[in-house]
């Protein structure tokens, strides 16, 4: 996460923003701008050489009035505890927006998990969840993959909570391999769930998506997937995509299956045959009707924003855009599809993991994704009703506003506001 925006203080500014919005007591915000509780760790490993090294980890588990906390746990060396809780802050929003009964959690360590050997990640693994074990639980906090983790790195957290406990609790972790009760449709749900909200964004402007040209930075797990349902399905025009190592170009749309098959085998977009080669700060000035961003945190900034070239702009990743650039896209009549709306359907799949968990009888896949559509499309109506009705909101103030009155309400009724607000 960039060292000049702290996404902690962005979320904690919108949340005050929002609050005065709906009118609601100034508690409301001095709740919701601080997790409940955030956990501290440090997890000695066994290397490989004999050695010990020490990491660092944390869990924040930032408002369960709603339910379990839920959200991801991050192995990245960028990992700091201000980014753990704006990330669990995030999700708390996230999880209200799509009205799941959840609250937000988030979970990090400070690794580059790259350098370490199959048997040392999975010392970490352990370590981290023997760590934060007192405080997890199906009914508790429910973590899942984020960046850097994955099936394999739940399998072994699973395990190891089940170890502590002394029996199997499947709903404890979610994003588990399928033979270890993982739900289909998991692995493209975020992506799936993100063309949910862009065909509803486009029936809404009246945008034709068959031959709509898209643009999408960052070609791993959310923008290939994004892409390959969007050319798919809906027969859009992929024009470019990129990844950390550069981007690919083709006026005339590219093959995205071909593509994918390109990046698993060179390891980068860049050189696919037929495609032109352009750096990634020209892809995310490409004219064309939808840009998906689904790389890192603050791609669109006040320095590129004016310079953005599309109708829509999808979030499939968590915070692409800063606060100074939305304000230019409002301006410019660019519609954003927030990431607290547009990035929920991993979320919202991993809840479906958990619920078949605690009935222990599974889906299929058409089940799954009939369910996905229903949550997105309701979820995307809360927040464009609320959009239009305003008029001095952005889709991303309406997606807060939805998602904290929920919040407020769970907490009012629970007797957490006393009598005031
Ligand atoms: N995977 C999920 O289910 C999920 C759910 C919700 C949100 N997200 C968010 O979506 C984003 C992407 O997650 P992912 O799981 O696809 O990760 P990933 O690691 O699979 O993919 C990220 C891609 O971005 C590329 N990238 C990195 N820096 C770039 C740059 N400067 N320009 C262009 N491309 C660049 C990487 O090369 C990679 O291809 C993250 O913000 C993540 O938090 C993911």
């Amino acid at each position: 996460m960039s060292q000049e925006i702290n996404c902690f203080e962005i979320v904690q500014n919108l949340i005050d923003d929002c609050v005065e919005k709906l009118g609601l007591d100034r508690t409301v915000a001095e709740i919701l701008r601080e997790p409940q509780r955030v956990l501290s760790v440090s997890i000695p490993v066994q290397m490989d050489d004999g050695s010990i090294k020490v990491f660092k980890g944390f869990r924040s588990q930032h408002n369960n009035a709603c339910g379990p906390c839920k959200g991801g746990i991050r192995f990245h060396p960028d990992v700091s505890m201000d980014e753990v809780k704006a990330l669990s802050t995030w999700m708390s929003l996230k999880c209200a927006v799509v009205n799941l009964p959840y609250g937000g959690g988030k979970g990090g360590v400070i690794v580059n998990h790259k350098e370490l050997s199959p048997n040392e990640l999975e010392q970490l693994c352990r370590g981290y969840i023997r760590a934060i074990a007192p405080v997890l639980g199906a009914d508790m906090d429910v973590p899942a993959p984020d960046v850097g983790t994955n099936g394999q790195t739940m399998g072994w957290m699973m395990d190891e909570f089940a170890r502590y406990r002394g029996y199997n609790e499947f709903g404890v972790i979610t994003g588990k391999p399928i033979i270890v009760g993982g739900s289909l449709g998991r692995v493209e749900a975020t992506s799936r769930g993100c063309v949910f909200t862009i065909r509803q964004a486009a029936k809404a402007t009246g945008l034709e998506l068959k031959d709509a040209t898209v643009v999408v930075q960052g070609f791993g797990n959310v923008g290939s997937i994004a892409a390959r349902l969007l050319s798919r399905e809906d027969g859009c025009k992929v024009l470019a995509v990129s990844d950390s190592t550069g981007a690919a170009y083709d006026p005339n749309g590219l093959d995205i299956a071909a593509l994918e098959k390109f990046k698993l085998e060179t390891g980068s977009v860049v050189g696919f045959p037929g495609s032109k080669n352009i750096t990634t700060e020209e892809l995310l000035q490409l004219e064309c009707d939808i840009l998906v961003p689904a790389a890192l945190e603050n791609q669109i900034t006040g320095e590129n924003a004016d310079k953005i070239n599309a109708k829509i702009v999808a979030e499939g990743a968590n915070g692409p855009t800063t606060p100074e650039a939305d304000n230019i896209l409002a301006k410019r009549n660019i519609l954003v599809l927030p990431d607290v709306l547009a990035n929920a359907g991993g979320v919202t799949v991993s809840y479906f993991e958990w619920v078949q968990n605690q009935y222990g009888y599974y889906w299929t896949e058409e089940e799954v994704n009939e369910r996905l559509e229903r949550k997105m499309v309701e979820a995307f109506d809360s927040v464009y009703s609320l959009y239009k009705e305003h008029g001095d909101i952005n889709m991303r103030g309406a997606a807060y506003m939805v998602a904290i009155k929920r919040i407020y309400e769970a907490m009012k009724i629970r007797g957490w506001l006393g009598n005031k607000a």
